[in-house]
């Protein structure tokens, strides 16, 4: 039975990885579990999945937890904050870590569950944004595989199977368009976080679903194309394809092109990285034939400027793309909070990106500080 550690069990990525244990029995233990702020949803599933190990965002959150379960028939260890996070992230029980927390936050674990030799099922993107060539470093030094989660490199990854890389033209990510797709400049203007929020096709957390909306979702998606498959950014596009049932394609040298399709579900992708290689029958519906039109587009960039900044940032590498990552979750967390207006999160970010002078980094500790610079500067901008 595969052991599993999960950092974001009570997040959308984190309930659908459960979900899919619930319906493959005896497959998968969840042996340590790590949440933020729901300390309720967490306390049912760790009285419902009994894991050893625990850990909540705040001591109080973990004191509470230590309360509730008093007398627990299983002893279960509970600790907090970033070390609790290390703690899931390293547990010696568990063999696979699914990183499902939203943000930078993601990247110490990951680092460390690399380091402790464990399979990665990898839903955080920002981790391979803010560091995609350390993480690929040091995967490869430790021996680690890391299986996509995102559903875009999950379908590239089921279409490069069998395939020989040298073949690879190009890797076509496509994109639902979010819920702004059609809407004029003009009315961009008005856009509030509800409207934000209602993402066409994926129930998502926040922070991925208007990053959907500005299309950085993309951008971000796209540096993480180019790391975990090792190609360059000329060689990757972007096609709108707002009914999500191609999740990405592959263009190889003949000009053949393969294509990924599924009902927009992320517990096909979950379950793909979860079980690869085999193809459980799962609980997700399928296709429905005949399925519909599928329409294609260009993507705007004028309207959409986070899609070109992301492409910019990976261009340029180094600590960029981290700069671009941390400057894009404080925007989006103050356009959440009220505090900044749509069409400012990508002008914020490019102002951001433009005073930083990238480094190369040798270091998590490098990235850490350049995170750290751009989180301030964007505090500083928005006052
Ligand atoms: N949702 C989706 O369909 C997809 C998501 N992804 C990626 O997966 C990642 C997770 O996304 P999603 O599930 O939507 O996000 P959510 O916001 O729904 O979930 C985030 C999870 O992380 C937990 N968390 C946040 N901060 C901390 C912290 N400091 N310490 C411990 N736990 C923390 C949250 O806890 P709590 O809720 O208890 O506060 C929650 O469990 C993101 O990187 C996203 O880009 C990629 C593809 C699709
Ligand atoms: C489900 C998933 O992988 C998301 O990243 C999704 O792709 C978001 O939809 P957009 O295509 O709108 O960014
Ligand atoms: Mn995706």
């Amino acid at each position: 039975m595969k052991q599993l550690a999960i950092l974001g069990s009570t997040g959308s990525i984190g309930r659908q990885t459960l979900q899919v244990i619930d319906s493959t029995p005896n497959t998968i233990k969840p042996v340590a579990l790590a949440a933020g702020n729901n300390k309720l949803l967490f306390l049912e599933q760790v009285k419902k999945y009994k894991p050893q190990l625990i850990s909540m965002q705040h001591e109080e959150d973990a004191r509470w937890l230590q309360q509730q379960l008093d007398g627990f028939h299983q002893k279960i260890d509970i600790c907090y904050g970033s070390e609790g996070l290390l703690a899931v992230a390293t547990f010696s029980d568990a063999d696979t870590v699914l990183t499902a927390i939203s943000g930078a936050v993601g990247l110490q674990p990951t680092v460390a569950a690399i380091k402790a030799g464990k399979t990665i099922a990898l839903a955080n993107k920002e981790t391979l944004v803010a560091a995609g060539e350390l993480i690929m470093l040091l995967a490869r030094e430790y021996g680690v595989h890391i299986m996509p989660v995102d559903s875009e490199h999950s379908a590239i990854w089921q279409c490069l199977q069998g395939e020989n890389s040298h073949d690879v033209a190009r890797l076509i990510l496509t994109a639902s368009g979010g819920p702004f797709r059609s809407w004029s400049s003009e009315q961009m203007a008005a856009i509030t976080p509800a409207m934000a929020l209602n993402h066409p096709n994926w129930q998502m957390g926040a922070k991925i679903t208007v990053d959907s909306a500005t299309l950085m979702n993309k951008g971000l998606e796209v540096i993480e194309a180019r790391w975990l498959f090792d190609i360059s950014y000329d060689n990757i596009n972007v096609v709108i394809h707002p009914q999500s049932i191609i999740h990405s394609m592959v263009e190889f040298n003949d000009g053949s092109v393969l294509a990924q399709m599924g009902v927009p579900d992320m517990r096909l992708p979950i379950q793909y990285a979860l079980f690869y290689p085999q193809r459980l029958a799962g609980k997700a519906p399928r296709l429905q034939w005949p399925i519909g039109e599928l329409t294609f587009a260009e993507p705007d960039y004028e309207r959409f400027p986070s899609l070109n900044l992301a492409f910019q940032a990976g261009r340029v590498g180094k600590t960029m793309p981290a700069v671009l990552n941390a400057a894009n979750e404080m925007a989006v967390h103050a356009f959440l909070a009220g505090r900044l207006e749509f069409k400012a999160i990508p002008k914020l970010v490019a102002k951001v990106m433009e005073e930083h002078s990238p480094v190369q980094y040798n270091s998590l500790e490098d990235i850490m500080e350049m995170d750290s610079w751009a989180r301030h500067r964007v505090e500083e901008i928005i006052g």
